[in-house]
């Protein structure tokens, strides 16, 4: 079954209708009021993982939907062959047909003997060698019996990546980090601006220090640079670049070129073009992870991800709650309006989970042609974004409560604490905020409310809130290197869920390569004599100022 555009689907016209006869008068509260059972119909619970990571709750009661609108959906995800997208998926099929490879990091965490193939071949002994020696490296800097060049050990690691080669490892070292080796001192440089790999070398001592080039391609700018220069700042104490081979390693698909950069094979750890960047943190790129909260607990955080894999794939639609949870979005994007996506932790340690899944979502679903080549007449790709709460409602909770847009949110919390500090107390007002805005989001405030309150006439439309603003609820039971897992493969299948129901391909990533070339293009007038103008003036004015100066 193939199609053009989703808009052609007869679900996506039932659903058109059904905005207009019912969706857009959709009011929560009532909704509540009519239906008692409204919240157990419409919420789910993943129980694939283990009793101590505890099953994950998923709420989609406070959304504007009826029981007919996720029938309509569903029949909207069967008519886009979702299924069959998925299933084409786990055969390696080459789903990303724009660069002619499969799509398949489920393998990179599928811990059951089953094989899985990529043209016929099974990749899983590949896939088991490299955790082996992912194992067995990890074990040996955490215990210490790797020593660097002037035999102490490691104490400090440094990741240089940056996108998928990077996103991952922070977040998910942040989010872990009560799992972490407590003396064990992690560095993330990114960025190409030389402020953010010197901060953190002037953290390091070379003696004591590895650096882990985290590049699927091994020909990223950014990386390259940092890389060399991190090789410079080394070899100017270390002199001998013999001594490279104890304190640098390499996480890459490119053999050719990591040993160009001088590191031993020995120390390469690799992964294949079927994973794509945003999709590494499985992969050979996770070794700062491993390195940081133990092989153990990487292989419980890889079991997390294989079991809610194991659900998306075996799960109808009709009870899939990534599915539903993407259907959900797609109902807000393209029959609502809604731009963006709000996703607020109320995890402290996973500060930087917003920041992961932009990626995710928007290097995914960042397109406009459709797999068929067409040209999409309906929104694909939301806008992403989101802040841990509680700090979040203290800045732009102000504009979600009572601005003008309508920003579907995420709202997720453990009920465990890692830091049951006083008691609790803690733990028990992040909570009680978590449920008290979904619940004002929903309910708002009506003017007579307000009045109520003794508010002057004035300002009475001030201070009310016109609710019915939706939010899913998703609580874990604790942050475990498991539920983690499993949440960002959540994550993962929503995306591929919308970007099947969209028709386009999300995995690719050709949105990025036009800005690095014409960046080499200025990089190298910088470099020569002169002014230049073969840009347009406003870009000639820019490059001017910057050699010249103020
Ligand atoms: O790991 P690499 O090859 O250095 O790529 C880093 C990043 O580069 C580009 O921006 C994109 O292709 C990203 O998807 C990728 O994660």
């Amino acid at each position: 079954m193939s199609f053009s555009l989703a808009s052609t689907l007869p679900a996506w016209q039932a659903l058109q209708n059904h905005y207009e006869n019912v969706g857009k008068h959709l009011v929560l509260r009532d909704l509540f009021d009519k239906d008692s059972s409204r919240f157990n119909k419409l919420s789910h619970t993943f129980n694939g993982l283990k009793e101590e990571d505890g099953p994950i709750f998923f709420d989609f009661s406070k959304n504007l939907i009826t029981e007919e609108t996720v029938k309509l959906l569903v029949q909207l995800a069967k008519e886009a062959n979702v299924e069959g997208l998925r299933d084409s998926l786990f055969n390696g099929d080459h789903i990303n047909f724009t660069e002619g490879r499969a799509v398949y990091h489920p393998a990179l965490r599928n811990l059951s003997d089953k094989p899985m193939k990529v043209n016929g071949e099974d990749v899983m002994p590949g896939v088991r060698s490299v955790l082996k020696h992912m194992k067995e490296f990890s074990d040996a800097i955490r215990s210490g019996t790797w020593k660097g060049y002037t035999g102490k050990p490691i104490k400090s690691i440094v990741n240089i990546g940056i996108g998928g080669s990077d996103l991952g490892p922070v977040m998910v070292t942040e989010a872990l980090k009560p799992y972490g080796k407590q003396d064990m001192e992690l560095h993330f440089v990114s960025n190409i601006d030389g402020t953010h790999l010197a901060e953190a070398l002037n953290k390091c001592d070379p003696e004591t220090t590895l650096f882990l080039i985290a590049s699927k391609t091994f020909t990223t700018a950014e990386t390259c640079t940092n890389a060399q220069s991190a090789k410079d700042w080394f070899l100017s104490q270390a002199k001998d670049p013999a001594h490279v081979a104890k304190h640098f390693a390499a996480l890459s698909t490119n053999e050719k070129e990591v040993t160009a950069f001088g590191i031993d094979s020995a120390n390469m750890f690799e992964f294949s073009d079927w994973v794509g960047g945003r999709y590494s943190v499985w992969s050979a790129i996770g070794l700062s992870v491993a390195l940081y909260i133990g092989f153990e607990n990487f292989e419980a955080f890889l079991g997390g991800a294989h079991a809610m894999d194991n659900y998306f794939r075996s799960t109808p639609l009709e009870e899939n709650i990534p599915a539903l949870a993407a259907l959900i979005s797609i109902w807000y994007s393209d029959f609502f309006g809604a731009q963006t996506h709000l996703v607020a932790p109320y995890d402290q340690y996973m500060h930087r989970f917003p920041a992961y899944l932009q990626q995710l979502s928007m290097e995914s679903n960042g397109k406009a042609i459709t797999r068929s080549g067409d040209m999409v007449n309906y929104t694909t790709g939301k806008i992403l974004w989101g802040e841990p709460g509680t700090n979040s409602q203290h800045s732009f909770f102000q504009l979600v409560h009572q601005g003008t847009k309508l920003i579907p949110a995420d709202f997720l919390i453990p009920i465990e604490s890692h830091n049951p500090i006083d008691n609790n107390k803690h733990h028990r007002m992040l909570f009680s905020n978590f449920a008290a805005q979904t619940e004002a989001l929903m309910l708002g405030k009506t003017p007579a409310e307000v009045k109520a309150e003794g508010a002057a006439d004035e300002i009475v439309p001030h201070k009310t809130f016109v609710g019915n603003r939706p939010s899913n609820s998703i609580i874990a039971k604790k942050i475990t290197p498991a539920s983690l897992g499993a949440l960002i493969s959540f994550y993962e299948w929503v995306t591929f869920t919308e970007g099947a129901v969209w028709n386009i391909n999300s995995f690719d990533q050709f949105g990025v390569e036009l800005g690095k070339k014409l960046a080499k293009n200025v990089l190298s007038q910088l470099d020569a004599e002169g002014k230049v103008n073969d840009h347009d003036a406003s870009t000639n004015g820019l490059i001017n100022l910057f050699k010249t100066g103020f």
